[in-house]
């Protein structure tokens, strides 16, 4: 990372930039399985597409078995279930399992109902490599008290960490933490992401769709996700701050965030991206 030239530990950092990540993402323009909510499909599709991947949103357990295998990578979000698609969801996992296909898990409101505390037990049993959500899912999701009741959250980030960090160790995933900075971490490295803007969550789907641009950046990185998950959410805050300085509000800035992702040069990506080790 270019503001992260030491470890954790202080050793020499042999860390590639998240342009270097961007780089590759859109070199290899990855097949990305999206299952996400009715309220994501749209927004989710299109930032992969500015990104510089290839979405593709298929739910029927029916089809999963089939076209998982096909894909890159894999990103279940489970904003609004209901038992086909959850069948669909848990289908889906397996088969990227099986395949040895990284996918990402987004909590949505995982501690609103004990319908989706029991669909997300089932699907962190099949090894998600990422987990993508916000402080008061990461904190419903690992067991922890939380404040939060719908798709928003309601507590900080640092509430959230320490229960990041058990999440990791114990799912074996990396955790992300987002909000006004991100908390990355596998367990043992962490980073905060600086990058964002405070109109980011005032337009629906984003970290939806975030999750799904973590699910492309590490599609095409096996050697270390945490750092392309790093470099996904830095490069989707850096559009989120460019997005930021034309837009009149939320309707203009959405629009604009699109265009910013697709304007993202690795260069500019490297310049922008505000990561430090924790
Ligand atoms: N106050 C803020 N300032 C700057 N960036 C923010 C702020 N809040 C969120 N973000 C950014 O918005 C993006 C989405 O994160 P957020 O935590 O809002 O996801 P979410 O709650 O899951 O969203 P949704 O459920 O609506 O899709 C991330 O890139 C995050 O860094
Ligand atoms: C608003 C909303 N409700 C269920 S999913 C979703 C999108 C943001 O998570
Ligand atoms: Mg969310």
């Amino acid at each position: 990372m270019p503001s992260a030239k030491e470890t954790p530990t202080g050793a020499r950092s042999t860390e590639r930039t998240p342009g270097v990540h961007l780089a590759a993402m859109r070199e290899r323009a990855p097949l990305v399985q999206c299952i996400t909510n009715f309220v994501a499909m749209n927004t989710a599709a299109n930032v992969l597409l500015a990104a510089g991947a290839s979405p593709a949103m298929l739910h029927a357990a029916e089809e999963t078995l089939e076209f998982t295998p096909l894909a890159q990578a894999l990103s279940i979000n489970i904003g609004t279930p209901s038992p086909h698609w959850a069948a669909g969801m848990k289908a889906a996992a397996g088969a990227a399992r099986a395949a040895g296909l990284p996918w990402v898990l987004d909590p949505v409101a995982v501690g609103a109902t004990s319908y989706r505390q029991a669909l997300c037990g089932d699907l962190l049993a099949l090894e998600p490599a990422v987990i993508r959500g916000n402080a008061s899912e990461i904190l419903a999701l690992a067991g922890a008290a939380t404040r939060g009741k719908g798709a928003d959250s309601a507590d900080p980030v640092e509430a959230a960490e320490a229960a990041a960090r058990a999440l990791a160790q114990r799912s074996w995933a990396v955790v992300a933490v987002t909000g006004p900075v991100d908390y990355v971490t596998d367990g043992t490295r962490a980073w905060r992401v600086h990058n964002g803007d405070p109109m980011m969550p005032k337009v629906t789907a984003l970290g939806c769709s975030l999750t799904a641009l973590v699910a492309a950046f590490v599609a095409v990185e096996a050697a270390d996700r945490a750092e392309a998950t790093v470099a996904a959410l830095a490069c989707f805050g850096l559009a989120g701050e460019i997005a930021a300085r034309g837009a009149s509000g939320p309707g203009s800035f959405a629009v604009a965030l699109i265009d910013a992702l697709h304007a993202m040069t690795p260069e500019a990506l490297d310049l922008g991206a505000r990561v430090e080790p924790s």
